[in-house]
């Protein structure tokens, strides 16, 4: 079981969010999303409780997790403060992601817009999610708005490109005083590994589960990362050095 982590006031057992996209069907989302032993899932709340004629999401998910609606979808602040308000008149609790997306080529989120909406909503006593790319003055700026965490991307939403963002990332690991959880683009386990090892709080995987060839089995593959990456983060990975140094030293040993 991996370590806790809370944002705003919830505690959450797992350090890897999941998403809810691109799934074959409904069945194998659900059973990909037991798979993770996440307990927190992102979903559009435009695919949440929709119309008579399709099933409902909401149906699928574990009882168990906690549901982070996002805004996927808004272009500006304000549609994504409208976004964040029927969520919450919905019954989806005060958790919310903020995504606003202008540029449909990369998906590169509109961090002024962020920052504006995240105001509001923190306000509102919203627990933000703000997705962000990654910049520290931005992100300082997020936090100052209200913000409960910061998630900066790794590479462009759906991209399996994983994480070309990383120094960049580093960056706000080591300068800002609230959980980094980095969302968008992470391909591969490695991927997570990587970004848990560097000390990032989290790490939120939706294309790379749901479009490989075995969902279930590469959720389970994703869970086992981010244990592995928090564990080795927790224990301080040995320094790099540029010379070789002997594994087996010959000292304590009688030489003749
Ligand atoms: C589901 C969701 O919130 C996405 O917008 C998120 O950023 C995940 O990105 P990937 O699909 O690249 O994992």
């Amino acid at each position: 079981m991996l370590d806790s982590f809370t944002v705003g006031n919830t505690t959450f057992s797992s350090r890897l969010l999941v998403g809810t996209g691109k799934y074959a069907s409904y069945n194998l989302m659900r059973d990909a999303l037991v798979a993770s032993k996440s307990d927190i899932v992102t979903v559009a709340l435009r695919r949440a409780g929709t119309t008579q004629s399709e099933e409902d999401i909401l149906n699928y998910i574990p009882d168990r997790m906690h549901l982070l609606p996002n805004t996927s979808g808004a272009r500006n602040a304000d549609e994504a403060i409208r976004i964040a308000r029927m969520a919450r008149e919905l019954g989806c609790g005060d958790l919310i992601k903020i995504e606003v997306i202008q540029d449909q080529m990369y998906l590169m989120p509109d961090n002024l817009e962020t920052i504006r909406a995240t105001e509001v909503l923190a306000k509102e006593g919203f627990i933000v999610f703000p997705y962000m790319s990654p910049n520290l003055m931005d992100a300082k700026r997020l936090v100052d708005a209200g913000a409960s965490c910061v998630m900066p991307l790794a590479s462009p939403i759906g991209s399996n490109r994983g994480l070309e963002a990383k120094g960049l990332i580093e960056i706000l690991i080591n300068s800002i005083d609230m959980p980094i959880i980095v969302d968008a683009g992470i391909g591969r386990p490695s991927d997570a590994t990587i970004a848990m090892e560097m000390g990032a709080s989290a790490v939120l995987v939706n294309t790379a589960i749901a479009t490989s060839s075995d969902p279930v089995g590469m959720a389970e593959a994703f869970y086992h990362a981010v244990e592995a990456g928090r564990k080795a983060y927790l224990a301080k990975c040995a320094p790099k050095k540029f010379v070789g140094s002997a594994s087996s030293p010959l000292t304590g040993f009688l030489r003749k």
